[in-house]
């Protein structure tokens, strides 16, 4: 199996650290989420792994090599960290074709990548007349051109539309669920919650969390419940017995907080309140990360510009 593995990894471009002391393991089998603000370090983690860039100090291996070692490293990783690095003058097919006979990847898989990413209808045209979304979709076919068992990817949904989101969801869970390593950057944290079973943030060039996704809200976002019921007064005298508070909303919603709707559902009906509706908030990633942005000062520090 194939772990992407970053130690005590340090990069500095002259003064500035844009990594400082990064450890982490991204794992084979689930979809990792990476995250962090503009400048936090994400890209230029990605160039190191795929020997894009040297580091100033530490290592970054895929399945226990450095990048740079691998015979014909498109079989090995796939990667998309740039939609404009295929030349504009060339078509798709082109562009693929010749990846592939880089790597001794068979000329069959150009066809099966442009179909699985959905230009296979635009394969003959000049990748200059493409589209943002359409380049993205040739990024992705070409970073799983090689059937590859580790996957990066930075800001894939990046210009793509609402279908298009979908689809890179779906593709993204997928490939975990065969078994690859996953990691992908992104700045949506909606979009991050509906596909990473687990996250590595960066703030300012260093680890802030190596966690899996439910932890990590959990862990920083206080559930709640929510609840409509036309007999308010019962309610809040439930609640406060219980040491909880119910905070209006109107039209008859309520919500207490700090609180789990299963012991918020029985303590309701032990009391006899009369409940419309109950629902679970458990909290979103966007509200976590926003509560880790907030307690972390050196994380919300501007990046200094070069
Ligand atoms: N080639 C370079 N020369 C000098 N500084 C660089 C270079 N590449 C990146 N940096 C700096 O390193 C820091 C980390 O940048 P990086 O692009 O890795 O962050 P990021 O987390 O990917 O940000 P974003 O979310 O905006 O893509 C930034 O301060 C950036 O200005």
């Amino acid at each position: 199996m194939t772990s992407i593995d970053v130690r005590n990894l340090t990069k500095e471009y002259g003064t500035r650290r844009a990594v400082d002391d990064l450890t982490f393991t991204v794992r084979p089998g689930r979809a990792t989420g990476f995250l962090g603000p503009n400048g936090a370090g994400k890209s230029t983690t990605m160039r190191l792994v795929l020997g894009l860039d040297r580091p100033t100090s530490g290592t970054a291996t895929v399945g226990g090599h450095p990048y740079r070692t691998l015979a014909e490293p498109l079989r090995h990783v796939g990667a998309l960290l740039d939609s404009d690095s295929a030349h504009g003058s060339r078509t798709a097919r082109d562009h693929l074709r010749v990846l592939a006979a880089s790597n001794r990847i068979a000329a069959r898989r150009v066809d099966e990548v442009l179909e699985e990413t959905g230009i296979a209808a635009v394969a003959r045209r000049r990748v200059g007349t493409y589209s943002l979304g359409m380049r993205q979709r040739l990024g992705i076919a070409a970073a799983l051109l090689g059937d590859p068992e580790a996957v990066m990817l930075d800001e894939p949904a990046n210009g793509l539309d609402p279908e298009g989101i979908v689809w890179i969801r779906e593709l993204l869970r997928r490939l975990a669920a065969q078994g690859r390593t996953v990691l992908v950057s992104s700045h949506l944290m909606n979009e991050t919650a509906s596909f990473a079973d687990h996250l590595v943030v960066l703030g300012r060039g260093r680890l802030l969390a190596d966690l899996p996704m439910r932890d990590f809200i959990d862990a920083r976002v206080q559930p709640r419940v929510r609840v409509r019921t036309p007999d308010a007064a019962a309610l809040r005298a439930a609640v406060a017995r219980h040491g909880h508070e119910a905070v209006e909303h109107g039209d008859g919603y309520w919500t207490v907080h700090h609180a789990r709707v299963e012991d918020v559902g029985r303590l309701l009906s032990d009391a006899g309140v009369p409940v419309l509706e109950l629902t679970a908030d458990t909290g979103t990633l966007e509200q976590a990360y926003l509560d880790l942005t907030a307690t972390e000062t050196e994380f919300t520090a501007q990046p200094q510009e070069a």
